[in-house]
């Protein structure tokens, strides 16, 4: 495990924010040796933080061995390279931080180059310009040659790796391209899970599919940690009684996620501008939920999915007072724990996801055989009641259907 410095450059930092910051350490399995502050008035440009504060880290660098210093804050090339060269021990900013997390997390082939691409990009600017023996590949903190010819090597052959990569990356925003399209022929609505790293989407979207008449189906991982999800899964959730719909789970957002990340996850985050309709995951038990979802929104906003239909879901009500499962306009209380709530859940989608069809009671003979299994096939059945005169039906359905079974429907609601 690495030894960390942490050093909280303050320039009116909300004390969550730091908060988050320390966890976000915790998720990269760095040890915390000590910590250092400094409210700041104004931002030293060739240092960030004061002559006084680097004087006093280099003095604890002296007694101590510690592998890399982590800022709080942004840091541009510039004061990257001034800090290493004072504290002669990799320095990483924020962005670092988050791209050192996403590199451990990275499992599928895509993700990986995602990551590579990202931290390339971030690397080079650093190396414009340097003069020193210190220059780094990652979060690892591996140190480079020294010498100009050296770091000029380094740059072509970080450039002609960015290339290579950005290459292969659109090689697959080609191929999602393709199964897109295939995905509209199908005319299933896509629905994507959207929110806050460690809402729970995952979870919900595992639910999904154990309630799903197509039980073969692959579960995706879920996992008490932030970015467990660094990919997009699509599934396909068969209602018992209803319309199909396509599921999409994907990477979780975060407070400022660094703009390289998002250009890089380009063909990740685009797959949710697609989409019929967002369910956006909320941890209800947070109480930083009103910052998280407008972190979501403007992440949304970033990527072009900010004016797609939305249900709020508002999960891990087990933890809070609220009461659940509860419905309330666009927005839904549930707990993700509870089996019995993706009732709720699915009921909410469908009256949204379908929202422009018509929702009746039926009351269908018994020897309707037919029109019950078109209605199985094309509609969307809420909820059956049998009672001895026949079959109620509670469903949604398009005009076509409406207009076809005027005689069964004896109740159209609100
Ligand atoms: N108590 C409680 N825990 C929940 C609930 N839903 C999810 N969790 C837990 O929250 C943690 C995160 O869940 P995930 O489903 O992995 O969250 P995610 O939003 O997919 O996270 P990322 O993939 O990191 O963006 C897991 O430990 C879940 O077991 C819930 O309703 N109640
Ligand atoms: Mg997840």
């Amino acid at each position: 495990m690495e030894d960390i410095i942490v050093v909280f450059a303050d320039i009116d930092t909300p004390q969550e924010e730091n908060e988050e910051f320390i966890e976000l350490i915790k998720a990269c399995d760095m040890n915390i040796v000590t910590c250092f502050k400094q409210p700041l008035k104004a931002i030293n440009f060739r240092t960030f933080i004061g002559k006084g504060k680097c004087l006093e880290i280099q003095t604890y660098l002296t007694s101590t061995k510690v592998d890399t210093i982590i800022f709080n804050q942004e840091l541009s090339p510039l004061q990257i390279r001034n800090l290493e060269e004072i504290f002669q021990i990799p320095v990483l900013d924020r962005t670092d931080l988050i791209l050192a997390i996403f590199e451990k997390r990275a499992v599928t082939p895509v993700a990986r180059l995602q990551i590579e691409s990202a931290q390339l990009k971030k690397l080079l600017p650093r190396l414009i310009g340097a003069n020193t023996q210190l220059g780094r590949q990652s979060a690892s903190g591996k140190n480079k040659g020294a010498g100009e010819k050296q770091l000029e090597l380094d740059r072509r052959r970080i450039k002609a790796r960015i290339h290579e990569v950005d290459r292969e990356l659109k090689k697959v925003e080609a191929q999602r391209h393709t199964q897109r399209r295939a995905r509209q022929r199908s005319r299933l609505p896509l629905v994507a899970l959207v929110g806050y790293t460690n809402a729970g989407k995952s979870t919900i979207m595992n639910q999904l599919l154990r309630c799903s008449a197509h039980k073969e189906e692959k579960q995706v991982v879920e996992k008490d940690m932030l970015f467990a999800t660094l990919d997009t899964s699509i599934r396909c959730i068969t209602q018992p009684h209803g319309h199909s719909f396509l599921l999409s789970d994907t990477v979780g957002f975060v407070n400022r996620l660094p703009h390289e990340l998002i250009e890089a996850f380009h063909s990740t985050l685009e797959e949710v501008k697609y989409a019929d309709m967002l369910l956006q995951v909320v941890d209800a038990s947070d109480e930083e939920k009103a910052k998280h979802m407008a972190v979501t929104m403007e992440t949304l906003r970033e990527i072009g999915a900010g004016d797609l239909p939305m249900l709020t879901v508002f999960n891990k009500c087990d933890k809070t007072e609220y009461p659940y499962p509860h419905s309330k306009g666009h927005e839904l209380y549930i707990s993700a724990k509870a089996k019995d709530n993706m009732d709720a859940l699915l009921s909410a989608l469908n009256k949204q996801l379908f929202a422009q069809e018509h929702h009746v009671k039926l009351q269908l003979p018994y020897e309707q055989t037919a029109i019950y299994a078109a209605l199985m096939q094309q509609a969307c059945i809420l909820e059956r009641e049998d009672q001895e005169e026949g079959m109620y039906l509670d469903a949604l359905l398009n005009e076509k259907l409406y207009q076809k079974y005027q005689q069964y429907i004896i109740q159209l609601y609100a």
